[in-house]
């Protein structure tokens, strides 16, 4: 299967919504239960999910819905400026908000003292911090917080890319995730499967999303 940039994917993914009318939110929901689809629920039961503010926080914010509905214990993090938040990383976050769920944001020492309470008393930890948007040096409380994940978990799933890896390349931008499964959108992406994304990723599982070839071939040059 052809690996991707992440310009490339993201070129498909606006393609599919832009052109072809597939809703972005439609995608995310695709997105967050193929990767609920990789989780082998009679093994785990309590969850800390940790979510950035763009689209792949969005696929986390969506995972936990759905973990939630299935009854799993779900303790759910944000880390970022959700004032930044995009379109549907809001929608999920909404939703989660109406469903009177507890949403810890990673914003002091003090919640990053809860996080780690919460890592080791979970079986998975889901990053979905960065995916394919990732574009510069992970510092500061981002750091800080990934740094904890890796330190405190007892089992790590990446949502589409271990955040921190550069999804175009594989080198680690100043720390990365260290996860035993990467559950990956629809294409494999060039730097899962480079020197650092094979250490980093783990297991890689490539899941479609709904995405037409159609929008594939387009991008791709193909037609
Ligand atoms: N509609 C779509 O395009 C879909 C996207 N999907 C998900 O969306 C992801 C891409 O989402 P986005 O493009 O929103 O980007 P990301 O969600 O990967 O990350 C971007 C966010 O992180 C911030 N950021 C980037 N580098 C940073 C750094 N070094 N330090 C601190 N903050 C930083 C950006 O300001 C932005 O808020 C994919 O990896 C995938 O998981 C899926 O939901 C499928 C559909
Ligand atoms: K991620």
């Amino acid at each position: 299967m052809k690996k991707v940039t992440s310009t490339e994917m993201n070129s498909i993914d606006a393609f599919s919504i832009k052109a072809i009318g597939i809703p972005g939110i439609v995608l995310m929901e695709n997105a967050a239960l193929k990767v609920v689809k990789n989780i082998d629920l009679e093994k785990y039961n309590k969850f800390t999910i940790v979510c950035g503010v763009g689209n792949n926080g969005g696929d986390g914010l969506a995972v936990a819905r759905h973990l939630i509905v299935e009854g799993k214990d779900v303790d759910v993090f944000i880390v970022g400026n959700i004032d930044k938040g995009s379109k549907d990383f809001y929608l999920n976050y909404n939703i989660l908000d109406n469903m009177v769920v507890d949403i810890h944001h990673i914003s002091s020492e003090e919640n990053l003292k809860k996080l780690s309470k919460s890592l080791e008393s979970s079986d998975m930890t889901i990053d979905s911090i960065f995916g394919t948007g990732l574009k510069r040096n992970v510092e500061g409380i981002f750091e800080k917080t990934i740094s904890l994940i890796n330190e405190k978990s007892n089992y790590i799933l990446a949502i589409d890319i271990p955040s921190g890896l550069n999804a175009d390349n594989g080198e680690v931008l100043n720390i990365c995730i260290n996860a035993s499964k990467t559950v990956t959108f629809q294409l494999p992406k060039v730097g899962l499967y480079e020197f650092n994304g094979k250490k980093y990723a783990g297991e890689v599982i490539v899941e479609p999303i709904g995405i037409p070839n159609m929008a594939i071939n387009k991008v791709l040059g193909k037609i």
